[in-house]
Parts: C-alpha cells; sequence; structure tokens
C-alpha cells in the first residue's frame, strides 16, 4: 500500500526529524492523499484576519482536513488556527509566561478557548494546553514537546485497523448485484445465441438466479444478506453438457459487460468485467481440450 505524505502548512526547522515521512507543503488538493495535517506555530494572526486572505486560506485549508477526519497535529498559534476552525473563541495574552520550562510550558500569544467537541488533557491557568477533538490533537505552546510528535507519528504508521473492502462492497453490495444480474438473464434469454441454449436448460428461473446471486456473492469475497450458505460447484462441469461453444462465450460476455456498465460506475463494472472475463476464459480452455480430445 502506497503511504501519502504528511502535510505542513508552514515550513519546519529543518533540524527537526520526522520520523523517516516526507513532509511536503498542504495544499487543498495534496490533502486527498495525506496522510495528515501538521499545523506549526508561525506566530502569524489567527483571530485579526480580515486583511489576510493566506490566514483565510489557511483557515479554509485547516477546516477541509478536520472535515474530512485527516490526523491534524497543531501546536502555537496553529493550535489556536485549529481550535478557531472548531469554533473556539480566540484569546491574547501569554499564559504560563516565566514558567521553568519556558517555551514547551508557555501558550502562544493567542490560543484557543477550547472547542466545544473538544477534551483538555492539560491546562494552563485558563488555558487549554493540550486538547483533542476527533483527530486533532492541538498543544497550545510555541514549541512542540517531542512526546507528542512521536506519539502523533506512531499513531499515523498504525491505522486503525479496519477489514479490507470486499469486491462485493466496491461494486455495492449484494442490493446492486441482485438487479444487474436479473438484467443480465433478462438479455440473455432474449439473445437469439444465447435464449435457446437457456430456454433447454433452465426452468426454474427464480431457483436460477438464486444460484447465480450466490455464486457472484461468493466469487465477490462477500456474504449472502440471506445468510445462505456460500456457492460452491464446479462451472466446467456444470457447463460441460450444455454445448457453450466460443460464439456462445463471447456473447454472454458481452451482455454481461453491458448489464454491468448499466448498473455500475465504469470503475465497479472493470472490476466485475474482468472477473467474468477470467473465468470464461477457463470454461473456454477446457472447452477447447475436450472437444480436441473428442477429435
Ligand atoms: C464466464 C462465463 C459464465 C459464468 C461465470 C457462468 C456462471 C454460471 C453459474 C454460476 C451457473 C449456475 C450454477 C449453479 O446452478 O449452481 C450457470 C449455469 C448455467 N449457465 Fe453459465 N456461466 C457462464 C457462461 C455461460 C455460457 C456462455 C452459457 C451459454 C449459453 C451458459 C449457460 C448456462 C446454463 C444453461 C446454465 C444452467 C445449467 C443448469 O442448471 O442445468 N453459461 N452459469
Amino acid at each position: 500500500m502506497t503511504v501519502g505524505p504528511l502535510l505542513t502548512t508552514s515550513p519546519l526547522p529543518t533540524t527537526d526529524g520526522w520520523a523517516g515521512w516526507t513532509v511536503q507543503p498542504a495544499s487543498t488538493g495534496a490533502l486527498l492523499h495525506a496522510v495528515g495535517l501538521l499545523v506549526p506555530h508561525d506566530g502569524q494572526p489567527v483571530r485579526n484576519v480580515q486583511h489576510r486572505p493566506d490566514r483565510w486560506a489557511l483557515l479554509t485549508l485547516v477546516s477541509g482536513a478536520v472535515r474530512r477526519g485527516l490526523p491534524v497535529l497543531a501546536w502555537g498559534t496553529g493550535a489556536a488556527l485549529a481550535g478557531r476552525v472548531l469554533g473556539a473563541a480566540i484569546h491574547t495574552g501569554i499564559q504560563g509566561e516565566g514558567g521553568q520550562m519556558e517555551g514547551e510550558e508557555n501558550t502562544a500569544e493567542e490560543w484557543a478557548a477550547l472547542p466545544r467537541t473538544a477534551h483538555a488533557e492539560r491546562w494552563l491557568a485558563e488555558a487549554p494546553l493540550l486538547w483533542r477533538a476527533g483527530a486533532v490533537t492541538a498543544w497550545a505552546g510555541e514549541i512542540l514537546p517531542a512526546a507528542l510528535k512521536l506519539e502523533f507519528l506512531t499513531r499515523l504508521k498504525t491505522p486503525t485497523p479496519r477489514m479490507p473492502a470486499t469486491p462485493l462492497e466496491h461494486l455495492g453490495g449484494e442490493e446492486i448485484l441482485r438487479p444487474l444480474l436479473a438484467d443480465f438473464y433478462a438479455r440473455a434469454r432474449a439473445d437469439t445465441a444465447l435464449g435457446p441454449v437457456f430456454a433447454a436448460h433452465v426452468s426454474d428461473w427464480e431457483a436460477h438466479l438464486e444460484a447465480v446471486t450466490a455464486f457472484w456473492i461468493t466469487m465477490l469475497g462477500g456474504q449472502a444478506q440471506s445468510g445462505g450458505p456460500p456457492w460452491r460447484g464446479n462451472l466446467n462441469h456444470i457447463h460441460a453438457p450444455l454445448g457453450v461453444r466460443g460464439v456462445h462465450l463471447a456473447r454472454w460476455l458481452t451482455l454481461f459487460r453491458a448489464a454491468a456498465e448499466a448498473h455500475l460506475s465504469p470503475d465497479a463494472a472493470q472490476l466485475l468485467v474482468s472477473r467474468a472475463e477470467a473465468m470464461g476464459a477457463r470454461l473456454g480452455q477446457k472447452r477447447a481440450g475436450a472437444s480436441a480430445h473428442s477429435h
């Protein structure tokens, strides 16, 4: 799996190690493929940005990242920006000045009140020093503590486990597959080459549709909503006595493609058709082999 870059809204000190992550300048387009967004302290205004289109653009960018649920690590004025995006009031005046751990334990000149959706993990007088809201981690101090940075990077590398989507889910599930197959078999029955073969062998169309639906659900890694058993069988054995020829197979695939394209996005249709083509190739091979023997 390719991992997108980590983005930053302002340049980071070159001495900063980002544990091998490629850190690139943030842009709205780049957000789509990013793994996370850094909003460093830049000392620029947060509350009063009327005459600063660049600051408006930045607020829009950070808001885009938050809406997408992209992991955001913001500190100093960056944390104030993130707070503003989340609807918090912006306060002016350094909190905790003159503390022992200067830098780490002060807020930036501008800092955000606790956003409504956030919870604070540390306070510094009235200021939330470390707070989190969804995928946003904000540190009100100008200097980002190393531990926080490390924690953020570690979580980027271990994405929350998610079952990979099955091809069936990509297509839109059983509720998309069923009407597609019904449509396909309607086309096949009306076709001059295929129709007679089906007419000769299928009398119970409901049962046939159930069988092919179960077949496709199983092939696409899914499970029937009805909780029915996975399809088991041997396509070659099933088709061997039907007198299926190359011309049938080509027609079958053409109609299948037409039905897929009528019901699915181009990407999803391609996925389904390529599965059918792979199976068709095997059906074709076996058939050619069998007829070679019989002659
Ligand atoms: C990639 C191509 C094809 C696929 C994936 C496919 C798939 C299937 C499946 C899953 C079944 C039902 C199996 C079951 O009952 O459990 C079936 C049955 C059948 N197929 Fe195909 N098929 C293909 C090509 C063709 C072609 C080219 C024909 C020619 C007209 C054809 C005619 C039939 C017929 C008549 C049956 C019913 C057999 C019976 O119940 O006696 N199939 N097919």
